[in-house]
């Protein structure tokens, strides 16, 4: 991928000029009754994205448009589809498009196509699923599975957790559970109802090297090996998940019982590959080949689409102008949808991890701002938390609103209560209500404005706040992996702008280092003078009150 500093670009400059037209929403929609039809895309009939509630017009999209040109963005596409080693810090292609690659099109890395593999493991996840859920698949005693646990922690937790729990109304009978803190109490409240002898443990992890998960993976063994008595329990009661096969075979797990991938699937991008075994567990197969589905459409789209219809590139450059030239240093997710309670903690992993980097491509530090913080939480549930921040704090939050257009619950009228708060939200953000409507609602009411005059300024709500709403016909796992892929790609086109490596992770390397460091000091009493004043005090006191 080419080095280019975006801010050395003619369109950087020039967008840093049309900030000073100061544009406000609500003034752009009085201006343009099209605003809607030209500020919205739709994906496949299934999927709608509106972005007219955002501080842009005709020359911002064309500005930005420049930008992704003039940043390389279509050549970087190209070589990460074909399985060119963007990923230069670790030397690996990047290429969970070929996990979901329904095309069966050659991808090559290194002159090799990698389909082959990808399809027998995913037919492996069939022969194996299948067994589990039909219950031909028996535990050491002969008794069918009835709870699966993911053992997995960062990608090879949020990604299966998450989107297990945004299609529960697709799961069959098994029950799955997922570990990921090293905490003891998770484990231990995980396995406290659960009978060892009907129990799967996969345990998820692409190195199968991280503290967490190992720790978690000896605890559920020791934990069936105190029930059964019998080490080749294990072969029946463990599968692991990984792209080391040397260090599965250490912990006792049988090759045979191991879903492989490969390092050119980063952990974050990993659900697409053996990580969603837990997956396949849940919603069986055919569900799963329907995500890998909906995700290799929302690949095309983003392949093959103008950049004027890019659905992905759109956000992305919509995400840009917000957070390099509005000021804006976060962004929320808000799924108006109960089952998607942890797609903005996926999301979070997703985007922070991949462009929350300092370094440019170049190896020197950037002199712009780079990746958002992402956070969220289902919708009514935020209104009735943080959205008064949002809408009259003093900080800029850029906000996705994403909604199902049915239900998979059609319970009374609580699908059309949920659906006028979605809709309310995102025009009381843009439009606001000014001191003038304030003042009539008061006269309205009977009030004299001097007597309500102090109270008025609080009342007023700015608007100008930037949202896009994505509806959704329906949950589906075609339309969710579709929209799972359009997040990633949102954050590779960002990822290119910024000029830095989106796939490796070097950030969370010094503190697992240290942890490493710390842990053998914590198995004695003795006093801990190697380290700073907090640090030794903090470790001190944590040994006398244990
Ligand atoms: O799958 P593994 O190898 O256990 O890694 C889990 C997580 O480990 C973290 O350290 C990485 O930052 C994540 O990217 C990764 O998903």
């Amino acid at each position: 991928m080419q080095n280019i500093n975006p801010t050395k670009t003619s369109s950087w400059n020039a967008l840093t000029q049309h900030k000073n037209d100061n544009l406000n929403i609500a003034e752009l929609f009085k201006a343009d009754p099209n605003r809607f039809e030209k500020y919205s895309l739709q994906f496949e009939d299934q999927i709608l994205v509106d972005y007219s509630k955002n501080a842009i017009n005709e020359k911002t999209l064309t500005l930005l448009r420049q930008l992704a040109e003039e940043c390389g963005l279509k050549s970087a596409a190209q070589a990460m589809f074909s399985g060119e080693k963007i990923n230069r810090t670790e030397d690996r292609a990047v290429l969970h498009t070929a996990l979901r690659n329904r095309s069966n099109t050659p991808v090559k890395v290194d002159g090799k196509d990698v389909m082959p593999e990808v399809n027998a493991v995913l037919a492996k996840m069939k022969e194996f699923s299948d067994r589990v859920i039909s219950g031909e698949w028996k535990g050491y005693t002969g008794k069918a599975i009835t709870d699966v646990i993911n053992i997995g922690i960062g990608g090879s937790d949020l990604g299966p957790y998450m989107v297990t729990e945004a299609l529960r109304p697709y799961k069959n009978h098994l029950t799955m559970h997922f570990v990921s803190n090293v905490d003891g109490t998770h484990i231990a409240e995980t396995l406290k109802d659960l009978n060892p002898e009907t129990t799967l443990v996969l345990v998820a992890s692409k190195t199968f090297t991280t503290q967490e998960t190992m720790t978690n993976a000896h605890t559920a063994r020791d934990w069936l090996l105190n029930s059964v008595k019998d080490e080749s329990a294990v072969a029946k009661h463990f599968v692991a998940l990984s792209t080391n096969a040397k260090e599965v075979a250490k912990f006792g797990i049988d090759t045979a019982n191991m879903f492989e991938f490969w390092d050119w699937v980063g952990g974050r991008y990993s659900l697409w590959s053996a990580i969603g075994l837990s997956i396949v567990l849940s919603i069986g197969f055919e569900n799963f080949e329907q995500l890998l589905e909906g995700a290799h459409a929302m690949d095309k789209h983003f392949l093959n689409t103008p950049i004027e219809k890019n659905i992905p590139a759109t956000l992305a450059l919509v995400g840009i102008w917000n957070n390099n030239f509005l000021g804006a240093e976060s962004e929320a997710i808000l799924p108006y949808d109960q089952y998607m309670h942890r797609f903005a903690a996926y999301f979070q992993q997703g985007n922070m991890e991949s462009n929350g980097k300092y370094v440019g491509r170049d190896g020197e530090a950037v002199s712009y701002q780079t990746g958002p913080i992402i956070w969220g939480e289902p919708g009514t549930n935020g209104q009735h938390a943080f959205y008064q921040l949002i809408h009259q704090g003093t900080k800029l939050i850029p906000c996705d609103f994403i909604a199902p257009a049915q239900s998979h619950n059609q319970v009374g009228d609580h699908h059309s209560k949920l659906l006028s708060n979605f809709f309310a939200q995102t025009e009381a953000l843009a439009f606001g209500k000014s001191k003038e409507v304030v003042e009539q609602e008061f006269v309205q009411a009977g009030r004299s404005l001097e007597e309500v005059a102090e109270i008025i300024p609080f009342k007023v709500f700015t608007g100008n706040k930037p949202t896009n709403s994505i509806l959704v016909q329906k949950i589906t796992p075609f339309t969710l992996g579709a929209l799972i892929a359009m997040y990633e790609h949102k954050i590779f086109v960002q990822g290119v702008i910024f000029n830095i490596y989106s796939f490796d992770q070097w950030g969370v390397e010094l503190g697992k280092q240290l942890a490493n460091r710390i842990l053998p000091e914590l198995e004695n009493n003795e006093k801990i003078t190697s380290h700073d004043s907090s640090t030794n005090g903090l470790i001190n006191q944590f040994k006398a009150w244990r």
